[in-house]
């Protein structure tokens, strides 16, 4: 394997054997603690423009199966392990891992000091960082890599083109898409749901027209603020129409009402977050990956109710509207990776839709 090397803002260098594409690339470097779910990672657009290590130490040892992406094209930029492993053993494994990121062309790293560099990412924060030739000389590398700005509107990317219909028997939902993962899709069509996908800037005008029973926010990459399309359009649904969102969904929903979101310092992608529902007193192992949080001293002057916190730092995890119905988390309850403690809220936000169509029908024959 040809020797390449890890480049960081910060000039840190880290030398390993390259994998998958051997084509230079640079993104934002974050870690993922997962132990497993590599492929479900690597196909998760909210990825967009950033390298992901993962901080367990073998990766690829299930190879690649033809059922677990998120989405058809991966939008990460490259992928930092500390071991390879390149003769998989699961009955589903279809190819191995580095095949596949050569076929996508996404350059992998290997043996590099997955803990080291996580160590780095959370003392400095999430950094740029580049992966190249081991032959390039370090001084011109981290010059390219200074002079490129952090990647933005990466939504316009990820989301769908155009609006597309998932049909189904069951309740109408809008599923308005900023790169979303599949695993979201397909715990509404399980619920037998007639799914409109649209795309990231689909007017509210639009989204009415449809006649939806609720609209889903997807999760997404970037900035919620890069998406004020979008933001616009909540603020004109949400006291007509049932809304659930996720991750990214959360962020925008939380900044239509009037609350702030922040970027974190490295953020929170993994399996085993613990997030504590408030309302129900109870504690959730969640599935993780986001930059930016919702700021809690802003919810104040909202409509706004904190209903979930994560345990390790106290950022906001979920919120609801105190008179619309509408609410939303920042974690993945769709987990694909990870537990499916959280997979019941899907249930709930049907729930909601049945109870405002139950109070409607009342109303009209009242
Ligand atoms: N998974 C997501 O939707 C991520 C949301 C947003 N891009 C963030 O990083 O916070």
């Amino acid at each position: 394997m040809a020797k390449r090397q890890l480049i960081l803002e910060d000039g840190t260098v880290f030398s390993g054997e390259g994998f998958g594409s051997d084509r230079k690339k640079s993104g934002e470097v974050v870690f993922n603690t997962g132990m497993t779910g590599y492929q479900e990672v690597i196909t998760d657009p909210s990825y967009c423009g950033q390298i992901v290590t993962m901080t367990y130490p073998l990766v690829g040892n299930y190879g690649i199966n033809r059922d677990d992406f998120e989405t058809v094209t991966p939008f990460i930029h490259g992928f930092v392990v500390k071991e390879v492993c390149d003769y998989p053993s699961n009955f589903r494994s279809g190819e191995t891992l580095s095949s596949y990121l050569k076929a996508n062309d996404i350059p992998g790293i290997s043996g590099i000091d997955t803990r080291k560099l996580t160590k780095i990412i959370r003392k400095h924060g999430t950094m740029k960082a580049l992966i190249a030739d081991a032959t390039e000389s370090k001084e011109e590398l981290l010059n390219e890599l200074n002079n490129q700005p952090m990647m933005t509107d990466q939504v316009k990317q990820t989301s769908t083109v155009k609006p597309y219909v998932v049909p189904g028997r069951g309740h109408r939902i809008v599923l308005v898409d900023f790169g979303m993962k599949h695993g979201i899709l397909r715990e509404l069509t399980k619920r037998n749901c007639h799914v409109t996908v649209v795309p990231y800037n689909y007017s509210a005008e639009n989204i009415i027209r449809l006649k939806p029973d609720g609209i889903m926010l997807t999760n997404g990459p970037g900035d919620p603020k890069d998406v004020p399309e979008a933001i616009e359009m909540v603020k004109e649904v949400i006291s007509k129409i049932p809304l659930f969102g996720i991750c990214l969904g959360h962020q925008l929903f939380a900044l239509a009402c009037g609350a702030d979101t922040v970027k974190m310092k490295f953020g929170h992608r993994g399996a085993n977050h613990p997030v504590k529902d408030l309302e129900m007193n109870k504690t959730y192992l969640t599935s993780q990956n986001h930059s930016y949080a919702v700021r809690p001293d802003t919810l104040e002057k909202t409509d706004l109710v904190l209903t979930q916190l994560a345990l390790n730092d106290h950022t906001v995890e979920g919120i609801k509207h105190k008179t619309y119905p509408a609410f939303t988390v920042q974690y993945h309850p769709e987990s694909s990776p990870g537990p499916e403690d959280t997979n019941h809220l899907f249930d709930n936000f049907l729930n909601v839709i049945e109870q405002v169509q139950a109070k409607n029908e009342e109303e009209m024959y009242a």
